[in-house]
């Protein structure tokens, strides 16, 4: 299956055999209850992420998060007081054929009941999305993502994305896009009435998914692209590489980056953008006398 990764990809092979269903299950809310468990509790109480009568899809790639994703899930329908409803949903962008036997496999084993649906993603970014197609692929993947959902009469779409997630694209858009922007714990879609996205893994860090992938003996889906590997220097993981230089010298760095995201001090910015619009300190300036 390595050969099959795009470069410059991660790859993430379990040291031993997939454990039972029962014994990954409990692993989160024993061994990992406090590194991924209470974390994706807090990340749904303190952003109010679920409501009674919910019908959440999780969008299942295949990988490491968004299959631990449908097991927290599933773990907190269980135990929830919350009355809501789930669908395990993914888009095939076209993956190899290998790739998409393992993801089948996988779901099969941990009792995800997955719905997969066909697209031509890859081979559509191939076509039109130049040396750049990253971009373009996650929109049409979250665009036919959301259509999928709203068919099943889902209100809500889970994704994946982790705390290492948040705070690389804070960096990223700081260092290479020149603003100071997140990625928000959930937001109203613009394109899809009355649906909204939920990012339920927003606290956990990405080393205990690692972690808790490994232990279980799970082989999840390893950077599946078939169409960047080899056209883009991936700037991500040039991100993920500076944050663990600077966590050797400054360990609480990434909890840092995170905490500024929630405490801008408006009173100390230049500019800002709103609804569209653009701002400036010197607009207030004269009104503060
Ligand atoms: N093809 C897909 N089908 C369903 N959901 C998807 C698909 N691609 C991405 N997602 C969702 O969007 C999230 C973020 O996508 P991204 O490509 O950044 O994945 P990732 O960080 O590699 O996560 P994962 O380990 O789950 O693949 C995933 O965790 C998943 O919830």
């Amino acid at each position: 299956m390595k050969q099959i990764a795009g470069k410059g990809c991660d790859i993430l092979i379990p040291s031993g055999d997939i454990k039972p269903v029962w014994d990954i299950e409990r692993s989160i809310v024993t061994k990992f209850r406090r590194k991924i468990w209470s974390k994706f509790i807090k990340a749904i109480i303190e952003f109010n992420m679920i409501q009674d009568g919910d019908k959440i899809a999780v969008g299942i790639s295949g990988g490491k998060d968004s299959l631990l994703m449908a097991k927290l899930f599933q773990e907190l329908k269980r135990h929830s007081k919350n009355n809501f409803e789930l669908e395990f949903i993914c888009t095939d962008p076209g993956y190899h054929e290998n790739i998409r036997e393992l993801l089948v496999e996988n779901c099969k084993h941990l009792e995800i009941p997955i719905k997969i649906y066909e697209s031509r993603i890859f081979e559509v970014c191939q076509e039109i999305a130049g040396d750049y197609p990253c971009f373009m692929c996650a929109k049409m993947r979250r665009g036919a993502l959301y259509s999928r959902a709203q068919e099943l009469g889902c209100n809500k779409l889970a994704l994946g994305h982790h705390f290492n997630d948040v705070i690389e694209t804070v960096l990223l858009n700081l260092f290479y896009t020149g603003s100071f922007k997140s990625m928000l714990p959930k937001l109203k879609s613009t394109n899809f009435k009355d649906m909204e996205l939920i990012r339920p893994m927003y606290f956990i860090e990405e080393h205990f998914i690692e972690c808790y992938t490994n232990e279980n003996g799970i082989y999840p889906l390893n950077c599946a692209c078939m169409v960047a590997a080899d056209k883009t220097g991936n700037k991500r993981y040039e991100i993920k590489e500076l944050i663990e230089e600077l966590k050797k010298k400054f360990k609480d760095v990434d909890k840092y980056i995170y905490t500024a995201t929630k405490n801008v001090n408006m009173d100390a910015i230049i500019g800002w953008q709103k609804d569209g619009e653009k701002y400036s300190y010197l607009d207030y300036y004269d009104d503060e006398d």
